[in-house]
């Protein structure tokens, strides 16, 4: 856990910053980056419950640890500040009363596991240091920790029925999805799938309570009490006006009307909100594993989106006459859409797996289109995925390949893994 000094000294360089947050578009000279490196949470994958915790395969704890070491030191040797999520999470609770409340609030919403168990889980998390507690929700409790003689349920007693009072949250290292920086401001996400839900309440503690970022009156877009879901693979700020969305098997178009509201409202450098349809499917569970921005005029994307005809389902919302209606119009061409919102002349669609039938379906799969833009033109990819980091080499983009054998088994890729805090601006 940080020392009082480390984080005073972390409050000085915001103010310097003057907003904690800051982010105007995918490609911008990354500065400060939220990561969350892979822990025990992994190690409490099982065959039974793998799809329902969101899982293909079962990743192997010390090479995804030190895949994902890698990765953040390829991104702290580019001088970017990366942030732990465990880390912020331990410094925001170091107060006894806010750890608490925090005990509270996870077991009311881990609430199908816990039952009446929850006094005797309260305790049994309040007994740990605030790291080793923070460690423990995210990596779950399993029956068989909480002693035989505080169990007072039969359904506790059935240890080979179901082992979990919590569930791991294996999902943690997407980053990405539980909350999405937009402007000074950020959505704290509803998410879609019950096994991702509790996620987000780790950046609602943060934001309120983290010296880093309370008193800074960091605008909420979104907050995760909205009723409709929406996650941030599919939130792209494409320009300090404009923000695609895709409209997902995971975010909802309510949702996506309800944020372009709120940011026309409140935010107002930013005039339009895309919302991109794409097929509702495991392979393609955010925009983000179909398409990213890697340039200014360059993107990628995984051909399977479009209809044979090269059409799409695509809104533009606008600012309508009243703060409670939004203009909308419709497109079928994502590229005419991108050239029209962004004012180019110009500008490339970079195909998965160079558009081959077999190495575009495989190279998605493994998040070939999943780019982590890290300045204009500078990428970081999986390694695996070498169809698809030719053709941007090809396209001129500098590709910084990291390892992914184990971190691509839980279907994101370098921009899952990322929450961008702040970036640089663009040059007009
Ligand atoms: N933005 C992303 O596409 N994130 C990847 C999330 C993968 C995770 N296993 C999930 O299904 O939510």
């Amino acid at each position: 856990m940080s020392s009082i000094v480390e984080m005073t000294s972390q409050r000085e360089t915001q103010t310097k910053l003057k907003h904690p947050i800051h982010v105007t578009s995918e490609i911008g000279t990354l500065r400060t980056v939220l990561l969350k490196r892979p822990g025990k949470e992994v190690e409490n994958l099982i065959p039974e419950y793998l799809q329902r915790l969101l899982f293909d395969d079962i990743p192997y704890l010390p090479i995804i640890q030190r895949e994902h070491d890698y990765f953040a030191e390829t991104l702290k040797n580019r001088g970017i500040e990366v942030l732990y999520l465990e880390k912020l999470v331990v410094e925001t609770l170091s107060n006894p009363e806010i750890k608490r409340q925090f005990v509270d609030d996870i077991l009311r919403e881990s609430k199908a596991n816990i039952n009446g168990a929850r006094e005797v889980l309260k305790e049994y998390l309040l007994s740990f240091s605030t790291a080793d507690m923070v460690d423990k929700v995210m990596s779950g409790i399993l029956k068989r920790e909480i002693e035989e003689s505080k169990k007072t349920h039969l359904y506790e007693l059935m240890e080979d029925h179901y082992p979990f009072y919590l569930d791991p949250m294996p999902n943690l290292y997407f980053t990405r999805d539980p909350a999405a920086s937009i402007g000074n401001g950020l959505s704290i996400n509803r998410m879609r799938e019950p096994a991702r839900r509790r996620e987000s309440l780790f950046m609602e503690y943060i934001m309120k309570l983290h010296p880093r970022f309370a008193g800074y009156n960091v605008p909420v877009w979104l907050d995760r009490n909205y009723e409709f879901s929406i996650e941030g693979g599919d939130e792209l700020v494409l320009s300090d006006e404009v923000v695609a969305i895709g409209v997902s098997a995971r975010t909802s178009a309510r949702a996506i009307e309800r944020l372009a509201l709120n940011l026309f409202k409140k935010q107002d450098s930013f005039k339009k909100v895309v919302a991109v349809e794409i097929p509702k499917c495991r392979a393609f569970m955010h925009l983000d594993t179909v398409f990213t921005m890697v340039d200014y005029d360059k993107f990628t994307i995984h051909p399977e989106i479009q209809s044979p005809q090269g059409k799409m389902n695509i809104y533009i919302l606008e600012k309508g006459l009243d703060d409670e209606h939004v203009n909308i119009t419709h497109r079928t061409n994502l590229q005419e859409t991108l050239k029209e919102v962004l004012g180019l002349n110009e500008l490339i669609l970079i195909p998965c797996g160079g558009g081959d039938e077999i190495a575009a379906s495989r190279e998605q799969w493994n998040d070939g289109s999943n780019t982590l833009a890290i300045s204009p033109g500078v990428v970081v990819t999986y390694d695996r995925n070498y169809i698809s980091n030719d053709l941007l080499r090809q396209h001129g983009m500098e590709v910084i390949e990291i390892l992914s054998s184990e971190l691509s088994r839980g279907r994101g890729g370098p921009r899952c893994m990322s929450m961008p805090i702040v970036r640089e601006d663009l040059y007009k």
